[in-house]
C-alpha cells in the first residue's frame, strides 16, 4: 500500500511515484524516461480517446496513420522550424550491425511527415477542408528530469492536422478544438483549466498563434500546459507548397491548424485529485466505478451475503456501471478497503448479513469517505446519483482550490512572494518579448533553490507567461485593463491581463 511517511504535502514527488506504481498505473522500464502504461492507466487513456475521437468525428475529422520514421531531408524542410528542437530528435542510425547510409528520425511530431502528402492531395479548393488526425506515440529525447505521464521520452497523443481554404474557417476550428480539450479536462477528469493564447515567446515558433489550456497543480503551485491548438497560418503551406486553385481560378496557400492532447492528461488528474490513501478517480473515467465487498461474519449465513452481493454487482453491470465484485477469499475486508482506496475507485459497497436482512447496503464514497445507506431495491439509481455527485464534487473542489491560488497583482514586488505562496499570478502586462525575458530572468534570480535547480534536483524557479486568458470563460474572472494600467514588470503601457506561473 502507500506506506507510512508518504504524504502528498510532505514529499510530492515521492508521493506521486508511490501512488502511480502501487495503484498499478505505471511500472518502470530500463530506458530512462520510458514507462509501462498498465491497464489501470491505459483504460483511462481509452476513455479519453473514446470521448475526443467521437467529438472530432462530429467535426468530420478522419483518422489516418502516417509513418513513424521521417527522413532527415523531410524533417529539416524548414531550418528554423526544427533547429530549436534538434537535440530532442531520436535517430535510427543502424540496421543490424550495419550503419544506415541515411539515418532516419523517429517522429517527434508529424508535420514534416504529413505535409508533403498534403501538398500532393490538395490541388483545388474542392480538396479543402482536409481534416486528419492520428492516435500515435511520439519520441522526444527530453533532457529535463522525466516525470511519468507529465514528461516522458515516449508518450501517446493525438495530433490533428487540418487545412482550410481561408483563415476564418481555420480560426474557428482552433477554438472549437480548444474547447473540446477543456471538456476532456473539466468534464472527464474534473480538472479546471484556463483557456488562453500563448505569448509571442511561448507560442509554437512555426505557427501564427498558439492557443492553450493551462492546468494547475495545487501541491506545488505550478502551472502545466494541458493541451494545445495551433493556428499555423500559411507558414507551413508556404514551406511545403500546399497550394490550391481557389474558386476564382488563382492560386492560394492553405490555412492550417495542428492540435495535440497527450497522456499528460492522466498525470495531471492523479496530481490534482490524489490523496494520502492513493488515487481518487473521477467516476467518468474510472476503470471500476463501484466495488462490491461481501462481509462474512463467523456463524452467519455467508451464502446469503455472497448471493446478494453477486445480484447487486450483476444489476449494476447490467445498468452500464463498471463494477467489480471483490469476493477474493484470501483477503480480509480491511485489506480490500485499502486496496480499492489506493486504486481510487469512487464507490465501495459493503454488504453483510444485517444488510441482507434490512435490504440495504452501505456505500462509502472515495472523495469524502462519507458512508450512506442505500436501499438494495434502489441500488442502480442510488449508485448513479452518487457517481454524478462525486464527479461534480471533485470538479467543484478543484475549481475552488485553483481559484484560491490565482492572485492578481499590479507591481513586481508582489510577484515572487505570490509564486512562493504556490499561486499563479494574473498581472497586467505589456506583452513585449524583452519584458518576458526579464520576467523569466528576474524571477529565476529571486528564487531560492537556484543551486538545487542547477543540479537538476528540482523544477526551475523561473516564472513564465502561461497564457493570455480568453475573455468570458466560466470560472476565470479577469480584471479590466484601463488606459493608464501599467505593466507590472516594466511599467510600460499594459495591454492584456496575463497568467504567469512557475510551471512544469
Ligand atoms: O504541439 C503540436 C500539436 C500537435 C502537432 N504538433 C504541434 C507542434 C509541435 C511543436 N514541436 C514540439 N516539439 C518538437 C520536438 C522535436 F524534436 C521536433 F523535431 C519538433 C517539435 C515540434 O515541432
Ligand atoms: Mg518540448
Amino acid at each position: 500500500l502507500l506506506g507510512a511517511g508518504c504524504k502528498k504535502e510532505e514529499d510530492f514527488s515521492e508521493w506521486y511515484q508511490n501512488v502511480i506504481t502501487r495503484s498499478e498505473m505505471i511500472d518502470y522500464y530500463d530506458i530512462s524516461g520510458c514507462y509501462i502504461l498498465r491497464p489501470w492507466a491505459y483504460s483511462i487513456w481509452e476513455q479519453i480517446q473514446a470521448f475526443f475521437d467521437a467529438e472530432i468525428k462530429k467535426l468530420d475529422v478522419q483518422n489516418a496513420y502516417f509513418p513513424l520514421l521521417v527522413s532527415e531531408k523531410a524533417l529539416t524542410t524548414e531550418k528554423d522550424h526544427i533547429e530549436g528542437f534538434a537535440p530532442e530528435v531520436a535517430w535510427v542510425t543502424k540496421s543490424g550491425d550495419s550503419q544506415l547510409a541515411d539515418p532516419v528520425a523517429i517522429r517527434p511530431t508529424s508535420e514534416t511527415i504529413m505535409y508533403p502528402a498534403y501538398a500532393n492531395w490538395i490541388r483545388s479548393h474542392r480538396d479543402l477542408p482536409l481534416k486528419l488526425n492520428q492516435w500515435v506515440n511520439v519520441v522526444r529525447w527530453e533532457f529535463k528530469r522525466p516525470v511519468p505521464f507529465l514528461r516522458s521520452r515516449e508518450f501517446l497523443w493525438q495530433e490533428g492536422h487540418t487545412a482550410f481554404a481561408n483563415k476564418e474557417e481555420a480560426d474557428e476550428e482552433v477554438f472549437t478544438i480548444l474547447d473540446l480539450y477543456r471538456r476532456v479536462y473539466e468534464e472527464l477528469l474534473c480538472v479546471p483549466v484556463v483557456k488562453g493564447v500563448k505569448s509571442e515567446k511561448e507560442k509554437f515558433a512555426g505557427g501564427l498563434y498558439t492557443t492553450t489550456i493551462e492546468g494547475f497543480i495545487p501541491t506545488n503551485g505550478r502551472g502545466i500546459q494541458a493541451a494545445t491548438s495551433h493556428a499555423l497560418g500559411q507558414n507551413f503551406s508556404k514551406m511545403f507548397n500546399i497550394e490550391f486553385e481557389n474558386d476564382k481560378g488563382t492560386k492560394s496557400l492553405a490555412w492550417q491548424n495542428s492540435w495535440g492532447l497527450t497522456t499528460r492528461t492522466i498525470g495531471v488528474m492523479v496530481m490534482v485529485h490524489g490523496d494520502d490513501k492513493g488515487l481518487v478517480l473521477p467516476p467518468r473515467i474510472s476503470p471500476i466505478q463501484a466495488v462490491v465487498i461481501p462481509l462474512h461474519f463467523k456463524d452467519s449465513d455467508t451464502t446469503a451475503v455472497d448471493s446478494k452481493a453477486k445480484e447487486i454487482a450483476d444489476q449494476l453491470k447490467a445498468a452500464g456501471i463498471r463494477v467489480n465484485l471483490d469476493n477474493r477469499p484470501n483477503y480480509n475486508p480491511g485489506h480490500k478497503y485499502n486496496h480499492w482506496e489506493l486504486k481510487g475507485v469512487p464507490i465501495r459497497i459493503e454488504i453483510g448479513p444485517k444488510d441482507v436482512a434490512s435490504g440495504t447496503v452501505i456505500c462509502c464514497r472515495r472523495d469524502t469517505a462519507e458512508k450512506s445507506k442505500v436501499e438494495i431495491s434502489n441500488i442502480v439509481t442510488g449508485v448513479k446519483e452518487l457517481l454524478d455527485n462525486i464527479q461534480s464534487n471533485l470538479f467543484d473542489r478543484a475549481v475552488k482550490q485553483r481559484n484560491d491560488h490565482i492572485v492578481t497583482i499590479n507591481q513586481w514586488n508582489e510577484f515572487v512572494p505570490a509564486l512562493d505562496n504556490k499561486n499563479l499570478v494574473l498581472a497586467p502586462w505589456c506583452e513585449k518579448v524583452s519584458c518576458e525575458d526579464s520576467i523569466k530572468k528576474k524571477s529565476s534570480e529571486e528564487s531560492k533553490n537556484k543551486a538545487e535547480e542547477e543540479k537538476g534536483f528540482c523544477l526551475t524557479g523561473a516564472a513564465k507567461s502561461l497564457c493570455i486568458p480568453l475573455q468570458n470563460q466560466e470560472h476565470v474572472k479577469l480584471p479590466e485593463i484601463k488606459d493608464d494600467t501599467k505593466c507590472f514588470c516594466c511599467q510600460e503601457k499594459a495591454t492584456k491581463y496575463t497568467l504567469f506561473g512557475r510551471s512544469y
